[in-house]
């Protein structure tokens, strides 16, 4: 047996709750994990607290994120002994997840834990630091240079966003953080930030463009806050666009594009490459200082991750949410 946060469906809904699960209820693959540490991401919090389509099989142990040691492998890429971690690949949603003792798992789906981090460290960013990071090397990538302006991140004070800043103002960007919360003004500005501006400008139906303001951007939000930033991008600026959090709906022209050659690079963690995974990895293992990492994070145990998950959805948390698992 081993402890487990499993969501449950029947006739009159679903629910999430902590308890022991027998050995083989595990679903099939090569690798068995002992999973030491797992996170709390946005998704993972629809997923438990039912307000979002996230589990596409019934029963679902959550956790997109892992990380942990190699107990059995059937796979030659990995020993046990070895020490792994997992982002994503639809683990949580239709492949048990993180948020157990153990997680039986494609080897495919594995990478082995950056020297430069703790299976803790590691989790601390998770799939949240990690997709920041995707979004810091599409903006690279799309020649976002260090004095062409500031950037923006949206989302600023959730964990991608935390993540975002983090990064953006170590690699020595002007970093501007959008925020709902203002009371997280001193906090955004411990990460990096260069200024803190309200989410509210950005809510408001925007013209096809704006006066040209940023750079880049790293946006969490969608919606209309992604649109607003779009229409604001300077002169051949980038957006790197990675959540829905404000919604699916994007209300903007062409203008942007066309008339300022401004680029909208879409970010997708779940079933990135793996070889941009190691990529972006073996990045946060060069920009993060990981003495600071405890500036972004509050810890539970796995036995309160239901609880966390409705924190989260309630806008209760900040940061990142890391799941103590082995305890
Ligand atoms: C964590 C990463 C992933 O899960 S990536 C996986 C693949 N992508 C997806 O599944 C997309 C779905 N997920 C999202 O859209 C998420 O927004 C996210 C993944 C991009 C961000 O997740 P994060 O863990 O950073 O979420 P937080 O809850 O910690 O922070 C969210 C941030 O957005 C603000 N926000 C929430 N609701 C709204 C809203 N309706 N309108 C505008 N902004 C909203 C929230 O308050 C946080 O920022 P704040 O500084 O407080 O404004």
């Amino acid at each position: 047996m081993f402890d487990a946060v499993i969501i449950e469906k029947n006739d009159e809904g679903q629910a999430a709750s902590f308890r022991q699960i027998a050995l083989d209820a595990l679903p099939v693959g090569d690798v068995l994990v002992k999973v030491e540490w797992s996170t709390l991401n946005y998704k993972d919090a629809l997923a438990i607290t039912g307000k979002g389509p996230i589990v596409k099989s019934w029963p679902m142990v959550p956790g997109v994120d892992f990380a942990g040691t190699v107990v059995e492998s059937a796979s030659p890429d990995f020993l046990p002994g070895d020490k792994v971690l997992l982002n994503g690949w639809g683990v949580g949603e239709k492949h048990w997840g993180g948020l157990a003792g153990l997680a039986r798992v494609s080897s495919e789906w594995l990478i082995r834990l950056p020297a430069a981090f703790s299976a803790r460290q590691a989790m601390i960013l998770g799939t949240a630091g990690y997709t920041a990071m995707l979004c810091v090397m599409a903006l690279e990538h799309a020649d976002v240079k260090l004095n062409d302006g500031p950037v923006l991140v949206t989302g600023a004070s959730g964990g991608v966003g935390s993540i975002a800043v983090m990064l953006l103002s170590g690699l020595g960007y002007e970093t501007v953080a959008v925020t709902g919360r203002m009371a997280e003004k001193d906090y955004l500005e411990s990460l990096g930030a260069s200024r803190v501006i309200q989410r509210d400008l950005f809510t408001s139906k925007s013209r096809p463009l704006e006066k040209a303001e940023w750079a880049g951007a790293i946006d969490v939000v969608g919606g209309q806050v992604l649109a607003s930033v779009c229409a604001a991008v300077r002169l051949h600026g980038a957006v790197a666009a990675c959540g829905l959090a404000g919604g699916m709906d994007l209300p903007l022209t062409v203008a942007p594009f066309i008339l300022r050659g401004v680029s909208l690079l879409g970010i997708d963690s779940t079933l990135c490459p793996r070889e941009q995974r190691i990529r972006a990895w073996d990045r946060l293992a060069g920009l993060i200082d990981v003495t600071r990492l405890e500036e972004v994070v509050s810890e539970y145990p796995l036995s309160q991750a239901v609880e966390a998950a409705h924190a989260l959805m309630d806008g209760r948390t900040r940061g990142r949410i890391l799941i103590n698992v082995a305890g």
